[in-house]
């Protein structure tokens, strides 16, 4: 049983009171010495039956303190007390409610804010006096003070024990299902005044359901956007009326407009290289997107670059023959679009081949951009270089634009994995039908300076570090 040092009767001059942040009973009428006495007793009663409530209910600490509804303007304690028991009377129970704005999600799903919305916070009746009909007293007390219904009120986090006192008072079953701690009932949304934006117990704030879009503040909705309804969604919001204006309303369905996120969700993103590659290759090929125009600037870098790609197909390099392809960049379709087997372009990391096998450098290597950033050959790139052309980790451009997997590429593991060391190598099983084309052991194992293979592809061993 709760009993002070003090006489609670003077505070209780009824068995139920109410507090707020003034932590002064409704009743309290006083000087300033004894607002003071007051407002001390009276935080002592509120931490103790918060700190009872909260281990009952297997709390860490206490969802109510004097301190917290000191700070509170929105929040209110209704006390039940004993006054004639024992010497100094007795508290036995606790009901904290308050107005909280809740994101709830309604019964079909969609987010709704709901603004000042009645919630139970805490409530506690001492265990010596639990199912003695107390615990509905209180609540029946402050359903009136606040002039809410039962309906109306979401709960926080409620116990077996309240859910089954509101069961069983107030015939409260059936809960919406929430993403946070509180519970609803069905029915807490149904009324006239809800659907016209506005209720007794609660506000629900002007969220727009426009153009089939659900539109709130929620997070959801500020991260991805709005929530398409359909048109089933208007049929229902407009009850099946149909006049001469729905067909401006069908043609505001066209106009589905996206609320861009904000926030770190709508800063500018860093620019994806291999998107840049496979957007830029399908709309200049006009395979993928039908030509719309409306290139980019690194789309045009990426043509730029094919193009000068082209350039290098003559002789013995294998890159731009083999790329084009799989990277759909040439300009001009291919007029038999046969999928025959291709050499393949495998990477393996070799084993060190001798030396004299090692066959004469190509005079011509794919990428300028090779020569552009290495060494004594650092020039002035043919093409604009963006950081994602020229960064360390993007150095060995051919390379990663070789590597990009596709259904003609496989990597054949079958030699020595030495680090650094890359190998353009044939899938496994095909045999080597032309010269030109034998890129077998076209490896490089040792840098031969500039960071360059001896056969003038980029070295990994060279470039690599560790963020690479
Ligand atoms: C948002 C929150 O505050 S969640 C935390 C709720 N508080 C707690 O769980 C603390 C421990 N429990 C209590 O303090 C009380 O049981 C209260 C406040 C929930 C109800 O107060 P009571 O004075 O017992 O309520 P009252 O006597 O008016 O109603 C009794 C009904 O409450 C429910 N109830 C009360 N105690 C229990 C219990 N131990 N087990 C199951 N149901 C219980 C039952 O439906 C009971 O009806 P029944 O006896 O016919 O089964």
């Amino acid at each position: 049983m709760v009993d002070f040092r003090f006489d609670i009767k003077p505070l209780f001059p009824q068995p139920i009171i109410k507090v707020a942040s003034s932590l002064l009973p409704h009743t309290f009428r006083g000087d300033r010495r004894q607002c003071l006495d007051a407002t001390s007793k009276m935080s002592e009663i509120i931490d103790q039956l918060g700190q009872l409530s909260a281990v009952s209910q297997g709390l860490s600490k206490p969802v109510t303190t004097a301190q917290r509804l000191r700070m509170s303007d929105n929040q209110t304690i209704y006390l039940l007390a004993d006054p004639e028991a024992g010497t100094n009377g007795l508290v036995t129970g606790l009901l904290k409610v308050g107005t909280k704005d809740l994101y709830l999600f309604d019964e079909k799903g969609q987010t709704r804010k709901m603004e000042n919305s009645p919630s139970i916070l805490d409530f506690y009746v001492h265990e010596t006096r639990q199912r003695a009909g107390l615990g509905k007293r209180l609540f029946e007390t402050m359903l009136k003070e606040e002039e809410w219904t039962p309906l109306k009120c979401s709960v926080d986090r409620p116990s077996e024990k309240l859910l089954a006192f509101l069961g069983k008072h107030y015939g409260l079953v059936r809960t919406i299902p929430q993403a946070n701690n509180f519970v609803l009932y069905e029915g807490f949304f149904n009324d006239g005044a809800t659907s016209n934006g506005q209720s007794r117990n609660g506000h629900e704030s002007p969220l727009s359901q426009k153009n089939g879009l659900h539109i709130t503040n929620s997070p959801n909705t500020q991260l991805f956007g709005a929530t398409y309804l359909g048109d089933e969604a208007n049929k229902r919001s407009s009850g099946g009326r149909r006049d001469s204006g729905s067909q401006q309303q069908s043609s505001l369905l066209q106009q589905i407009t996206q609320i861009s996120p904000n926030g770190r969700y709508g800063a500018p993103r860093p620019t994806c290289s291999m998107a840049e590659i496979i957007h830029a290759g399908s709309g200049n090929s006009g395979k993928g997107g039908g030509g719309s125009g409306a290139e980019s600037s690194s789309g045009n870098d990426i043509a730029e670059i094919a193009a000068q790609l082209q350039h290098l197909q003559a002789g013995d390099h294998y890159s731009v023959h083999d790329l084009q392809p799989e990277l759909e960049i040439e300009p001009e379709p291919q007029p038999d679009p046969e999928p025959e087997p291709e050499p393949e372009e495998v990477y393996t990391p070799p084993s060190p081949p001798p030396k004299s096998h090692t066959p004469t450098p190509p005079t011509v290597r794919s990428p300028e951009r090779a020569e552009s950033i290495i060494g004594d050959n650092r020039k002035p790139p043919a093409f604009q270089l963006s950081k994602q052309h020229t960064g360390m980790k993007n150095r060995s451009f051919g390379v990663g634009m070789a590597v990009m997997p596709s259904s003609k590429m496989e990597f054949n593991q079958q030699e020595r994995e030495d680090f650094g060391v890359v190998k353009i190598n044939r899938p496994l099983g095909n045999e080597i039908t032309s010269p030109g084309h034998d890129n077998t052991d076209a490896m490089s194992t040792v840098s031969s300076g500039g960071g360059l293979t001896d056969q003038g592809y980029n070295d990994l061993k060279f470039y690599h570090n560790k963020l690479w």
